[in-house]
């Protein structure tokens, strides 16, 4: 149903326009890309790739960005979205979705900083509902078990291989303190910290993050020695204890999920592979053509605002 040619009658601009747009944003923001893939892979987790994501809250209804774990996200996506919404709209009024918007950037901004081009089909709609309830408990989250974030891949259509190659994209971009504070302070009765950590490794992060809750912004690269380049460095680092989160650790613990850690560690090419395809899977999982949704007027409220 989605075609790569989509715009190439009623916007021929369209992908000069998102690759200028992101490559200037970057240059000026360069969290820019980490926000933006993110952000990408939290639209699609919920109702799928629909900018449902976008909706600002108002006084009726609490939208999805405004979900706990969605406060997380950086302004940086938001705002590269908006800017090359601008631009279309001058060029192409009423054309381009708000959808298709999100998906190009983070491909763009992949490519951008060193990752892998892949096709994307292009004519997605956006969605005409965004409530926080729907995105409660619906993400990852590094407390899962094991077990967990399999169920939560393999439950939306992903092997175990592409979730892993997926998480690769956990070699760009940062994490709060809060989301591995529990590995650094009282850890367990025997240890302080999490003993899969590199010791130097841990006793920087502890550093960086001791005052962590006065200043919760404070925040540690998720590639600790790559963290602007995207690249299989993520994998390499995990076999050495320099995985950030606990289930980026549990990725090279986890029989399961260890083989394919091995496998893209040593093999960047299969990475970049794997991973173009994965994200070719999230970005149709579930998509809306035709009357489901519609073309977003501004990307941060529904058209007919009577109907939320
Ligand atoms: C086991 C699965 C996953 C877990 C538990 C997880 C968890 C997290 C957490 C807690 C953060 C830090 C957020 C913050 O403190 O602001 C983060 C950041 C990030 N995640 Fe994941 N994630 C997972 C999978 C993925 C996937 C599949 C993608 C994309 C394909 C992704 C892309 C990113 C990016 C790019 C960042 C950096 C954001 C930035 O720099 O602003 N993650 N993730
Ligand atoms: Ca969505
Ligand atoms: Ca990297």
């Amino acid at each position: 149903k989605l075609t790569p040619n989509y715009y190439q009658k009623t916007c021929p601009k369209f992908l000069d326009i998102m690759k200028e747009t992101v490559a200037a944003k970057q240059q000026l923001t360069p969290s820019t890309a980490g926000a933006t893939l993110r952000l990408f892979f939290h639209d699609c987790m919920i109702g799928g790739c629909d900018a449902s994501i976008l909706v600002a809250s108002n006084a009726f209804n609490k939208g999805e960005r405004d979900a706990d774990i969605n406060l997380s996200l950086s302004g940086d996506g938001f705002d590269v979205v908006t800017r090359a919404k601008n631009r279309l709209e001058l060029e192409c009024p009423g054309v381009v979705s708000c959808s298709d918007i999100i998906a190009t950037a983070a491909r763009d901004l992949v490519v951008l900083v060193g990752g892998p081009f892949y096709e994307l089909g292009l004519g997605r709609k956006d969605s005409l509902v965004s409530r926080s309830v729907d995105a409660e408990n619906k993400y990852p989250i590094p407390t899962m078990t094991m077990d967990q974030v399999i169920n939560l891949f393999t439950s939306k259509g992903f092997t175990i291989q592409e979730m892993v190659a997926l998480v690769g994209a956990h070699t760009i971009g940062f994490s709060h303190c809060k989301e591995f504070s529990n590995r650094l302070f009282n850890f367990s009765k025997t240890a302080e910290t999490d003993p899969k950590y590199q010791p130097e490794f841990a006793a920087g992060l502890k550093k960086l993050c001791q005052n962590y809750q006065k200043d919760p912004s404070m925040s540690a690269y998720n590639d600790v020695m790559t963290p602007k380049k995207f690249d299989n460095m993520y994998f390499k680092n995990l076999k050495r204890g320099l995985g950030l989160l606990a289930t980026d650790s549990l990725m090279f613990e986890d029989k399961r999920t260890k083989p394919f850690v091995e496998l893209y560690a040593t093999n960047e090419s299969k990475f970049f592979e794997d991973f173009g395809h994965a994200m070719r899977k999230v970005s149709v999982s579930n998509v809306k053509v035709g009357k489901d949704g519609e073309v977003r007027n501004r990307c941060d409220a529904f058209n007919n605002l009577d109907t939320n």
